[in-house]
């Protein structure tokens, strides 16, 4: 159905915009090098394994390359103690050849993940979730915005003229993407519900989205009579699901077959959100990278 003649103006094709996004990010980091002989630095922690965090992983790699930055693997085993990992970060927060730093969720349980977030530098907080940069992003005041929101967003923009007075529903409110987007989207001047799991009636509440973004990790749940007609339809859902040859597909959380008819513009899953992330990433990395190289205060100096 993606295929679709019929629905090929209603994709949103994060792929694309993703690109666009890398290649000027790319050109950027290129005139900083050549301003201050460094190249931008991301570290990126992966402790234990995750499905979702190994997709992840494998393509932001190749991305990192791609937009002439530098990239730190750290592979721990799922038994890393939250000591060890909080070391590992103390010595990222301190190397001068790093300038971005990404702890991936979710993290093994003897690890507090709000500890070990709040640990990295804020100026090195590339994913956002910290308490300053989080602090800062409620308060209105730049600060490095979580990946996953931000380029969702950036999608919106690509999408709609203009999201001022649109009312826009989110479902999911995870400090990683819903609460995040709650607060990129009210500064936009959208009208923001949020729903989540002990929501009464969630699909009424969706039906009344201008916008409709959906990041709940329920694959499926957003079904064709949730989205109302013409809505502009955000899937940041990623699901690895197996399929009866043994091979495995990649579903988000909205119903795509049901969905696409009746909403205005919406975003696939794979070539959607999951790209436009990885673009942010590099975006927010060379951010961080400039605001050490370029202006170091003395805030930025030790590092
Ligand atoms: N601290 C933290 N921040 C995150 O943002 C974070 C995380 N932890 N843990 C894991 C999840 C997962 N996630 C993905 C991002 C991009 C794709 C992605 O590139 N998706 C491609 C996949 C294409 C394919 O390989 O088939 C697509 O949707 O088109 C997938 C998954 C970020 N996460």
């Amino acid at each position: 159905m993606k295929h679709d003649p019929a629905l090929s103006g209603k994709l949103i094709d994060g792929k694309a915009i993703a690109r666009r996004l890398t290649d000027r990010v790319k050109a950027e980091a290129e005139a900083l090098r050549e301003r201050t002989g460094k190249i931008p630095g991301l570290a990126v922690v992966l402790v234990g394994d995750d499905p979702a965090s190994e997709v992840y992983v494998k393509n932001k790699a190749i991305q990192t390359h791609r937009a002439g930055m530098r990239s730190f693997m750290h592979m721990l085993p799922e038994t890393t103690s939250q000591d060890e990992l909080l070391e590992l970060i103390e010595r990222l927060n301190a190397d001068p050849q790093i300038h971005g730093i990404l702890v991936q969720l979710p993290l093994p349980r003897q690890i507090d993940p709000i500890l070990v977030t709040n640990a990295i530098a804020p100026h090195k907080d590339v994913d956002g979730l910290g308490e300053v940069n989080a602090g800062r992003l409620s308060l209105g005041i730049d600060g490095l915005v979580p990946c996953t929101p931000l380029g969702c967003l950036m999608l919106l923009k690509e999408t709609l003229p203009d999201l001022r007075g649109l009312h826009a529903v989110i479902i999911g409110a995870s400090n990683l993407v819903g609460k995040p987007m709650a607060q990129l989207l009210l500064k936009e001047g959208c009208t923001v519900s949020v729903g989540h799991i002990d929501t009464r009636d969630p699909r009424g509440l969706a039906r009344e989205g201008d916008i409709l973004v959906v990041a709940t990790g329920k694959n499926g749940l957003v079904r064709g009579d949730w989205v109302k007609p013409g809505a502009t339809v955000i899937d940041v859902g990623i699901t690895r699901i197996a399929l009866p040859d043994g091979k495995t597909r990649l579903v988000g959380d909205v119903a795509f077959d049901e969905a696409a008819p009746v909403a205005g513009h919406i975003t696939p899953v794979p070539g959607g959100v999951g790209p436009m992330t990885i673009a942010c990433l590099l975006h927010n990395t060379l951010q961080a990278a400039r605001a050490i190289l370029d202006h170091a205060s003395p805030d930025h100096k030790a590092s």
